[in-house]
């Protein structure tokens, strides 16, 4: 997905004497390119141009640690080296980054986890998979919470709306769908995670970032959505329970279409539920923003 990330002397960040790379450690000449210690970079380059051709760097700095040079005061017939002091001690904040942190082990376990499960979900990824006679309702549920039809209805009952208080909830409901497009767009431009491999990209009208796949504007929209009516609509309780059960299925058929990972769904809910807050704080009404709603003073 991303390039792999190169040490100072621009080898790959894992190799040998990359950032957690096997044998490194504080106060050795290949520790000693990180952190601005500039002697022991110095260091590290003589062993290399003195190393003979073809030999590994590794065994270049074995023997060259063995060295007398090195074992200071084991080899009397080499009066010519002065005592090398020993390097300073390296800041802490360099130490700690050769060492996996326990985040970044939590995380890397997590993105496993997540893969793993994405891929035994993707039971619709495709005809032939397990679930594959699923597919075409999984893609009717994506149609479902697909921006064209949620954009196109809500401003069509805008036009029809003959009440204040209705034009005012619809103009709201415009505006999460549209913050809603931007914010996802803007994450998934930012992330540029890779849909799953088994995804197949036959989704209905998309922007050029639906390609990438973190967070689910699905999932985004369907929480969104889903809490913005709960607070708006006054609704029997079966038609509550309803709602809630249409996002958590549309979220779950992202994953089973294969689109996208569980943690893209995860967040976007996340993500929708924390949008529709910005939209309930932002409100917009005749008050704050007459200027809209004067569009509709002459009818
Ligand atoms: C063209 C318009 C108005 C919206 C695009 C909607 C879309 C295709 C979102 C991608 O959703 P996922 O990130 O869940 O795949």
């Amino acid at each position: 997905m991303s390039s792999p990330r190169r040490s100072v002397d621009g080898r790959p960040a894992g190799s040998g004497a990359g950032a957690g790379g096997g044998g490194s450690h504080p106060g050795s000449p290949a520790h000693g390119s990180h952190g601005g210690s500039g002697g022991s970079k110095f260091e590290f380059q003589s062993l290399l141009s003195n190393r003979s051709p073809g030999a590994e760097p590794s065994s270049a700095w074995l023997r060259a640690s063995e060295s007398p040079l090195h074992r200071r005061g084991s080899f009397p017939l080499a009066p010519a080296a002065a005592p090398q002091p020993p390097p300073p001690p390296l800041p802490e904040e360099d130490c700690m980054k050769l060492n996996p942190s326990f985040l970044g082990i939590a995380l890397r376990s997590l993105l496993a986890i997540d893969l793993w499960m994405s891929k035994r979900l993707g039971v619709c990824a495709g005809e032939k998979s397990s679930w594959g006679s699923a597919r075409p309702l999984m893609k009717l549920l994506e149609i479902s919470g697909h921006g064209v039809p949620w954009l196109a209805g809500t401003a069509y009952c805008l036009y029809r709306s003959d009440s204040w208080a209705g034009r005012e909830v619809l103009v709201n409901l415009l505006f999460a769908l549209l913050l809603d497009l931007v914010l996802v767009a803007l994450l998934k431009g930012l992330v540029r995670r890779r849909r799953p491999s088994h995804n197949q990209m036959d989704m209905f009208f998309t922007f050029s970032v639906d390609k990438y796949s973190f967070p689910s504007g699905h999932a985004t929209r369907a929480a969104l959505v889903s809490r913005f009516i709960l607070h708006h609509l006054v609704l029997a309780i079966p038609l509550r329970v309803l709602i809630v059960l249409w996002a958590f299925i549309l979220g779950l058929s992202r994953v089973m279409l294969g689109r996208h990972n569980v943690t893209d769904v995860a967040f976007g809910f996340f993500f929708g539920y924390i949008q529709y807050s910005i939209v309930d704080y932002f409100w917009l009404s005749p008050f704050n923003i007459p200027a809209v709603f004067a569009l509709w003073s002459h009818k």
